[in-house]
């Protein structure tokens, strides 16, 4: 089996059953249907919840005690947004990161502002990110495009000072910006003793098949590393503790996080079992829409552009959203 790279340029979707053919959908996915898939089930179920949960509203951002917690408003669907981070540095050097805390090259930020062109129509109220730099690098710069111009604004608990010294105490700004929570939880799987080393030598020094199991495999870890499996059982307790709520509420999450992190979700979030997200590859910079609606997971395909009109024939919601940010437009411009 050929190893992935860091930088396929297609994502496929092993798990989109609905949708048989090999082709780009109308979504924008490639899905392979080269690829043939047993009915086994997850074994997810070996997940556990993590109790220690943080959880934030935009009314952190005020220490106001009159303002609405806008997280029990009541929607019957929220958008979910996915997005890998734009390419770092030690991806264009091919060397394995984990959890080594490595910027964002000049393409890397290129396709994080894609990649927020990409979103700009669909709407946000709260942003999820790793602590690790490319994450949020890749969150704010994909967010300075977004249409409705709210500022996203990082939440920082690492110290009752720290949240007390950030507080926000304007209503207006509180209602201009868009809380942003870091969580180490969604960080990269950590890599252990392949970190810094550059990937074609360790497959060439261990063998491409070895190399190819540590990198894709379920539950084989990487020496001193974590597994996908292990990392699954932090960053999707954290989704399932802090995110799924939010979306529950039908606040609209945005995620920016890893290729390996993300992939646990994925795994989650499609029921895809331990063979099947072996084939699954996330691109740099490509966001990724679900719609969560009567508690399921409704994957959307990847918006194009913010002209691109198949995302939002999905779901009426959306198409408000947009026509809304349309008419606002025009009301400006007149
Ligand atoms: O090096 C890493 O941390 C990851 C993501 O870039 O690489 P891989 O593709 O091997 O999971």
């Amino acid at each position: 089996m050929a190893t992935a790279t860091s930088h396929q340029s297609v994502v496929s979707f092993a798990s989109l059953r609905s949708s048989p053919s090999s082709t780009i959908s109308q979504c924008g996915f490639k899905i392979d249907s080269s690829l043939s898939f047993t009915s086994k089930k997850t074994n997810f179920c070996k997940i556990k919840a993590i109790t220690s949960s943080v959880s934030y509203d935009n009314t952190l951002l005020s220490p106001s005690k009159t303002i609405p917690d806008n997280s029990q408003k009541k929607s019957n669907e929220a958008a979910l947004i996915l997005i890998r981070h734009g390419e770092s540095l030690w991806n264009e050097k091919n060397l394995f990161t984990g959890c080594v805390d490595v910027p964002l090259t000049e393409k890397g930020v290129e396709e994080a502002i894609e990649a927020g062109k990409r979103i700009s129509n669909i709407p946000v109220d709260v942003i999820f990110t790793s602590s690790l730099i490319r994450a949020q690098m890749t969150a704010m710069l994909a967010m300075i495009q977004h249409r409705r111009k709210k500022v996203p604004i990082i939440l920082h608990d690492e110290s009752e000072q720290a949240k007390t010294w950030s507080q926000v105490f304007s209503d207006e700004t509180k209602n201009q910006s868009i809380p942003v929570i870091p969580a180490w939880q969604l960080n990269e799987r950590m890599y252990g003793e392949l970190q810094g080393l550059n990937k074609q030598e360790t497959a060439e020094r261990y063998g491409k098949e070895q190399v190819h199991e540590w990198r894709r495999s379920y539950d084989i870890p990487p020496p001193k590393g974590e597994s996908l499996e292990m990392c699954a059982e932090r960053a999707v307790a954290y989704f399932q503790d802090n995110i799924e709520p939010k979306l529950a509420a039908g606040k609209n999450v945005m995620i920016a996080a890893h290729g390996n992190s993300l992939r646990s979700i994925i795994m989650y979030l499609d029921k895809l079992t331990c063979q099947e997200v072996i084939s699954l590859e996330l691109s740099t910079g490509i966001p990724l829409l679900y719609i969560f609606k009567e508690g399921k997971f409704m994957k959307r395909g990847s918006p194009v552009g913010p002209t691109e009109a198949g995302v939002y024939a999905y779901t009426k919601r959306l198409a408000q959203y947009r026509q809304k940010l349309e008419d606002d437009s025009e009301v400006l411009c007149a």
